[in-house]
């Protein structure tokens, strides 16, 4: 059966392999997530998230498998405005002499002619985008001088200005005060009922039912794969992070069942 354009899943992962030399850091990996969804990645340190999402955006080349966003290749999906990605702190040049409103004004580059001039459409989706995620005071700062949590949400605000569909968010909760992750959670969840699709990886294991409809747990490969509860299992989570006993400060016990 044929799937017509608006029934394309969001993502469409199938046998990805990438390899950097001698390490791999993604072997056979199949998942489908669906539009409308929030789906929480997880694992250990090196278990390739972020190789993942940057295979997504085209900016790693999968050695194995096919990848598909909306039914459309990576390149097509990004040149379309569908998909926005918030990298891990560490990949950004906060040093860069951009303030805060130009970064989400990037976000509405690829509405813009070759001039890149905005019009009054664009700055109204940057007003609105920085009021969003409750950074409009500090429009004018250089984006380096913001907090780490006000970093993320500059970003997201960025995704949001885009007016994408498919926001990939590696770690935005990571350094980030429980004030801002309360409130990327909460934007998170509107953009979700707004129909867009998120794909986040996070290490709060107990904040993912809160948070997610669905999570995937990465270890090269996917060890589990379903709804938070199903994911979140001492059996999987001991084959992914280690001995049980060291994840029941990390997981909830009414999650941590099987
Ligand atoms: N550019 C690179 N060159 C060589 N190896 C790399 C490169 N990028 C990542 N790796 C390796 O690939 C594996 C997966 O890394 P990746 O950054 O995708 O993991 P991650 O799950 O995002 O980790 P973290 O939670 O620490 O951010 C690791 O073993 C890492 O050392």
């Amino acid at each position: 059966m044929t799937l017509t354009a608006s029934e394309q899943p969001a993502i469409a992962v199938e046998g990805l392999g990438v390899n950097y030399g001698d390490v791999t850091a993604l072997h056979s990996v199949s998942f489908t997530i669906n539009r409308a969804q929030i789906c929480g990645l997880i694992g250990v340190n090196g278990s390739g998230k972020s190789t993942l999402f940057k295979c997504l955006m085209g900016l790693v080349t999968a050695q194995q498998g096919t990848l598909s966003l909306f039914g459309r290749t990576s390149t097509a999906a990004r040149k379309g405005k569908l998909v926005a990605y918030v990298p891990q702190a560490e990949d950004v040049d906060w040093d860069f002499p951009v303030s805060v409103a130009d970064v989400v004004m990037m976000g509405r580059y690829a509405h813009m002619g070759l001039l890149r001039h905005p019009s009054r459409t664009d700055r109204a989706a940057v007003t609105e985008a920085l009021e969003r995620v409750g950074l409009s005071e500090l429009r004018h700062r250089q984006i380096g001088e913001l907090s780490g949590g006000q970093k993320k949400r500059a970003f997201v605000a960025r995704g949001i200005a885009q007016d994408a569909q498919l926001l990939l968010l590696d770690e935005p909760f990571a350094g980030v005060d429980k004030g801002s992750e309360a409130t990327i959670v909460e934007l998170l969840r509107e953009l979700k009922n707004e129909g867009r699709t998120v794909l986040v990886s996070t290490h709060d294991l107990a904040g993912l039912p809160r948070l997610c409809d669905r999570a995937i747990l990465l270890h090269q490969r996917i060890l589990a794969e379903g709804t938070p509860d199903d994911v979140l299992t001492h059996a999987n989570l001991a084959r992914a992070f280690g001995p049980a006993d060291t994840l029941d400060s990390a997981v909830a016990p009414t999650r941590a069942g099987a």
